[in-house]
C-alpha cells in the first residue's frame, strides 16, 4: 500500500530516517493544516531534547499574517521560530557587522563596474538611458563613501528603510544569500541553531536564498538538519521565485504529492485541473468525498467607451444569483469577494482613486500604505473614524474610552470642570457625527479636529492645512506635497480607502488574495484598465500573439508571460469555495470563447457575452 503523505512526512523528522522533503501541494490540499500538524509531531518527538540544547524549529512563511495563525495555532509554543524570510534572514545575519559590510561594498563595486561599462560603451552620450545611467553611477559613487563611515547596519523588516545605515528589504535578501552560500560556517550555526527549516509557500522564495539553503542541505544535511520545501508551483506568481526547482530537487529527497482539494467544489476542481495541466505534471487534484458540485461561468463583456462598468458588474453578479439560485450573490452584504487585477481598479470602484491615485506615489509609503501602516493617517483610521463609528453604533463606552486615553479633552479632566467639559464634548461629538463625510473635505475634518481639540493632529497635516500647494515643490517634501494634494477631497475617500486595506470591503488582489479563500468569487480582467507588464490575459485568451521575446523565451525553453498569466489566474480561480463567475472586458469576446472552449475550460452554455 502506498504511505501517505503524513506517514512519508513523519519519517522525514523521525530520529534514524530524517530526510529533507519537498512537498507538493496545490491549491486547497491544507498545506497549512499539515505544517501544523507536522510541526506538532516535531514537537512530540524533538521538543524536549531542544529546550535542554536551547536549539529551535524554523519556519519561513510568506506573510506576517500568515505567520501570526501559524504561531497561534501552535499555541505560541517557543519551540518554533516562525517568522518571513527577510526577519529570518536579517536575524541570522545581523550579528555579523563587518561581513555584511564586505558584501554590501563587494555588490556596489560590481553595480559600479557594471554601469562605468555602460556609460563607456554608449554611442549616444545626451540619451536618457546615457543620463540615466550616469545618475545611478554617481549614487552608488555616494553609497560607497557613505557606507565607509557606517558602523552598524540596522533593518526593519516591515516598514520603510529610510536612515542612512539602513538595507533595503532587497539588499538584506542578497547580501544574507550570499553570506549562507559562501560561508560554511555560517550554514552549520544555522544547521545547529535551527535542526529542522520549514519554508511555506516556496515557490515564491527568492530564488539566490533556494540555491542557500540547498547548499546548507547539501553540506549539513542528514541525521542533524532536515530542510522541508512546502509549495505549489502553479501558484509562483512573483519573478524571483526559482523556476527550476522542481528540476534543481535533490534524488535523496522525498517528493510527496498531496492530491486533495480540501477546498472547492467539484466544477471548480475540474477547471482549475485543465488550466494548471500545462503548468505542471501530476497537477491534477480530486475533490473532497462530501464536495458539491459548484459553478463556474465566464461573461465576456464587450468593451464600450460609453458603459458604466459598476452597472455592468451589478449584472454579472445578479445573473450569478440567479444561475445559482444563492441569494448572497449579492452586491451588499460582503458576501461576494471581487478580484481586480490592481488596488486602482478596487479604488475606482469604491470610490477612493483621487486619494489613493495621490498617496500611492509617496516613496515614503510605498512599503507601508497598503498594510495600513502609515502612522500620518492614524489620526483618522485609529482615533477619528472608530470614534465616530461608536458613536453611530451607540457604543458610547468604546468612544469614551478612546476620548479617555486619547483626547486631550479628557485625558487630564479637571475635577472641578468636570460637568462643563463633558457637555462641551458632547456638543463636540454631535458635530461630528452630524458630519456629512461625503462632503466635508479632508481639511474641513482636520480644520474641526484642531479647532475642537478633540484630538492632537500631527505637525505634517497641520503643516498641510496651512500652506498652498504652489508655494510648495513636489520633490523637496513629497509628504508634505501629497497631503497638501488631497486636502480638499471628501474625506470619505480615506473611509473608503481604510475599509479596503482592512479587508472590509469586497474587493481584493488576484495577488493579495493568495491563500484565501471565499464561497463566491468574482474575478475581474480588464486589460485597458490595468498596467501590469508581467501579465498579459490578452495574450492568454488568445486575443493577443506573442511578443519577439516571448517567442524568443520560449525557444529558449523559458516561461513567458502566458505561464505567468496562467499561474496567476490560476490562483484567482481556486480561491472560491462554491461558485466562481469570470468577468472579461474584451474587443474580441468571440475570440476568446473559441480559446477557452478550445481549452476545455469552460462549455460553451457557461460563456455570456454581454
Ligand atoms: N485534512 C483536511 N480535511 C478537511 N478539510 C481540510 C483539510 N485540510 C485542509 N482543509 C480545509 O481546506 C481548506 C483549504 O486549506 P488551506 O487553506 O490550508 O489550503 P492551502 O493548501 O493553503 O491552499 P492554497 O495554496 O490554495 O491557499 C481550508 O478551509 C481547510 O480548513
Amino acid at each position: 500500500m502506498n504511505k501517505s503523505v503524513d506517514n512519508i512526512l513523519e519519517e522525514c523528522i523521525t530520529k534514524g530516517s530524517r530526510k529533507s522533503f519537498f512537498l507538493f501541494a496545490g491549491a486547497g490540499s491544507g498545506k497549512t493544516h499539515s505544517l501544523v500538524v507536522l510541526l506538532n509531531k516535531i514537537r512530540d518527538k524533538w521538543g524536549q531534547k531542544f529546550k535542554i540544547e536551547n536549539r529551535h524549529v524554523a519556519v519561513i512563511t510568506y506573510t506576517n499574517a500568515a505567520t501570526d495563525e501559524i504561531i497561534s495555532r501552535l499555541n505560541y509554543s517557543p519551540l518554533f521560530h516562525v517568522s518571513t524570510i527577510h526577519s529570518f534572514v536579517w536575524n541570522v545575519i545581523q550579528s555579523y557587522q563587518s561581513d555584511i559590510k564586505k558584501y554590501y561594498l563587494r555588490f556596489k563595486e560590481e553595480e559600479k563596474a557594471e554601469l562605468e561599462e555602460k556609460i563607456n560603451k554608449a554611442r549616444k552620450k545626451d540619451g536618457k538611458t546615457y543620463l540615466n545611467n550616469v545618475g545611478k553611477f554617481d549614487k552608488v559613487i555616494k553609497s560607497i563613501a557613505k557606507i565607509e563611515t557606517v558602523h552598524k547596519f540596522i533593518y526593519n523588516p516591515n516598514g520603510n528603510n529610510f536612515e542612512y545605515n539602513a538595507l533595503s528589504h532587497a539588499e538584506v535578501i542578497k547580501i544574507g544569500a550570499k553570506m549562507i552560500v559562501e560561508n560554511k560556517l555560517l550554514q552549520k550555526i544555522i544547521a545547529q541553531q535551527y535542526p529542522f527549516l520549514l519554508i511555506d509557500e516556496s515557490q515564491d522564495t527568492k530564488k539566490e536564498l533556494v540555491q542557500a539553503f540547498f547548499e546548507l542541505e547539501r553540506n549539513f544535511g542528514g541525521e542533524n538538519f532536515t530542510l522541508g520545501f512546502i509549495g505549489d508551483q502553479k501558484q509562483r506568481i512573483y519573478t524571483d521565485g526559482e523556476e527550476r526547482i522542481t528540476t534543481i530537487i535533490p534524488k535523496e529527497w522525498e517528493t510527496p504529492v498531496k492530491p486533495m482539494n480540501y477546498r472547492c467544489d467539484k466544477r471548480i476542481i475540474k477547471l482549475s485541473n485543465k488550466i494548471s495541466e500545462s503548468i505542471e505534471q501530476n497537477a491534477t487534484q480530486n475533490p473532497r468525498e462530501n464536495a458539491e458540485e459548484g459553478f463556474v461561468h465566464l461573461y465576456l463583456i464587450r468593451n464600450n467607451d460609453e458603459m458604466n462598468k459598476f452597472e455592468k458588474e451589478a449584472n454579472v453578479v445578479l445573473s450569478m444569483k440567479e444561475l445559482t439560485g444563492d441569494d448572497k450573490w449579492s452586491m451588499e452584504g460582503n458576501n461576494v469577494k471581487i478580484l481586480t487585477l490592481e488596488h486602482m481598479m478596487a479604488a475606482r470602484r469604491l470610490g477612493f482613486e483621487d486619494f489613493f491615485g495621490i498617496m500611492r506615489h509617496v516613496d515614503k509609503y510605498s512599503q507601508t500604505l497598503l498594510q495600513g501602516k502609515v502612522d500620518d493617517m492614524d489620526i483618522f483610521s485609529k482615533l477619528s473614524f472608530p470614534l465616530i463609528d461608536s458613536l453611530k453604533k451607540g457604543d458610547n463606552l468604546n468612544a469614551l474610552n478612546l476620548l479617555k486615553s486619547y483626547s486631550p479633552l479628557l485625558m487630564n479632566l479637571p475635577s472641578d470642570k468636570a460637568y462643563e467639559t463633558l457637555s462641551k464634548c458632547q456638543e463636540i461629538l454631535d458635530g461630528l457625527q452630524k458630519m456629512d463625510l461625503g462632503r466635508v473635505t479632508i481639511k474641513e475634518f482636520l480644520k474641526n479636529i484642531v479647532v475642537t481639540n478633540l484630538f492632537n493632529v500631527p505637525q505634517l497635516l497641520i503643516d498641510a492645512l496651512s500652506v498652498s500647494l504652489e508655494s510648495l515643490e513636489e520633490q523637496n517634501d513629497e509628504v508634505l506635497y501629497a497631503w497638501c494634494s488631497v486636502m480638499n477631497l471628501p474625506v470619505i475617500q480615506i473611509v473608503k480607502f481604510n475599509n479596503y486595506i482592512n479587508g472590509n470591503s469586497m474587493f481584493g488582489t488576484h495577488q493579495g488574495v493568495k491563500g484565501l479563500e471565499f464561497d463566491r468569487v468574482l474575478v475581474i480582467i480588464d486589460e485597458k484598465e490595468s498596467n501590469m507588464p508581467l501579465f498579459n490575459y490578452n495574450k492568454l485568451f488568445g486575443v493577443e500573439p506573442l511578443s519577439t521575446t516571448d517567442i524568443n523565451n520560449r525557444k529558449e525553453g523559458k516561461e513567458t508571460t502566458i505561464e505567468r498569466t496562467m499561474r496567476l489566474f490560476y490562483v484567482a480561480c481556486t480561491r472560491a469555495r462554491h461558485s466562481l463567475a469570470i468577468a472579461v472586458y474584451t474587443d474580441n469576446p468571440e475570440i476568446i470563447k473559441q480559446t477557452v472552449t478550445r481549452n476545455d475550460w469552460f462549455d460553451s452554455d457557461e460563456i455570456s457575452i454581454m
